[in-house]
């Protein structure tokens, strides 16, 4: 095995007993994940997508050694996760979105110094990293700040630093922006497309926002029931399926379905109409069609989210 990440023929399976009337169980086996084989190299950044349920953090938990396969192969950065679990820490950084990994009640830079010890970062490069990233993350005025009373943002910005901070070659991301707005979302992917950039860090990044993957990632990976269903670019994504970008129009007063080119009405609701064309065209000419035919009193352009897309794989 030479690449960064190899995982061949990967199964895990979980036991789940559900209750069947008063007294009686019953027990079934759940394949989380069945059976999927990818190869990583260094400094990929690669999303791993799928709706609710598929595999996803099962994956990760197996990547990152916290859980032991049931079957199959599992390399990284050339040792067995669940088998070399404390030698895997300190080369593996991990980020979630939905929880912190610092201390809830310790100002940041004091969860900052007990990762040099937890990690034994050579105390010199973690003082060049703490400062790197207190710079580029904008943690200057809250490092002296209980996490507990950080903004989401501002905790997402500690965690982030935290994890990077013991230099790891691969960085998992489950879900780094969600809740956050649009320029704190612009400026986390901005600094990781630096980490990447310039430290080669390895990402893989997990998530619901398609925005994360279309400024972050060259490749993608659709995981499904527990098999992988799609690996490769998210151009090739969109084009496998049919993804529509979706036009919603109130015009002053109602009218019978818009009849522009490139663009075909989905729904129709007093004043207000939806649009739908293709992700990969412009939404200039449909936006300007529609303005110079109609009188318009509003417009508003919706991206298809990562279930749309997956789903149009299906459908077609
Ligand atoms: N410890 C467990 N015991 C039993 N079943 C589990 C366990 N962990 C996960 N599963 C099941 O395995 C399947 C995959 O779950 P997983 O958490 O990997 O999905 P996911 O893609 O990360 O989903 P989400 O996007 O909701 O986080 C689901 O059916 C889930 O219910």
């Amino acid at each position: 095995m030479s690449a960064l990440i190899e995982v061949e023929d990967l199964t895990r399976s979980f036991t789940v007993r559900r209750r069947a009337g008063r007294f009686r169980r019953t027990t079934s086996t759940v394949r989380a994940v069945d059976g999927i084989s990818f190869a990583v190299d260094r400094g990929e950044m690669v999303g791993y997508i799928g709706p609710n349920g598929a595999g996803k953090s099962t994956t990760v938990k197996m990547l990152t050694g916290i859980l032991v396969p049931t079957s199959g192969r599992l390399s990284v950065a050339g040792v067995d996760p669940a088998r070399s679990r404390t030698e895997l820490t300190r080369r593996i950084g991990v980020v979630f979105g939905q929880r912190t990994t610092l201390w809830w009640d310790l100002p940041l830079r004091d969860s900052f110094d007990l990762l040099q010890r937890i990690y034994r970062t050579d105390p010199a490069r973690h003082r060049a990293n703490l400062a790197e990233f207190t710079e580029l993350l904008e943690l200057g005025d809250l490092l002296d700040t209980p996490v507990r009373q950080l903004s989401l943002g501002q905790r997402m910005r500690g965690d982030i630093a935290a994890a990077l901070l013991h230099d790891p070659e691969i960085l998992y991301l489950d879900e780094p922006t969600i809740g956050l707005d649009v320029v704190s979302k612009g400026r986390l992917r901005s600094f990781l497309r630096r980490v990447n950039e310039e430290r080669s860090v390895t990402l893989l990044l997990t998530t619901h926002d398609l925005q994360d993957i279309e400024q972050l990632c060259s490749r993608v990976m659709v995981i499904d029931h527990g098999s992988l269903v799609y690996d490769g670019s998210l151009a090739g994504l969109h084009a496998q399926g049919s993804s529509q970008r979706t036009l919603v129009v109130d015009l002053v007063d109602e009218a019978p379905p818009i009849d522009v080119p490139g663009a075909v009405v989905r729904r129709v609701e007093g004043p207000r109409q939806w649009l739908s064309f293709p992700v990969e065209a412009s939404a200039a000419p449909v936006v300007a069609a529609v303005a110079a035919a109609y009188d318009v009193a509003d417009l508003s352009l919706q991206e298809p989210d990562i279930e749309d897309v997956i789903r149009t794989l299906y459908t077609g």
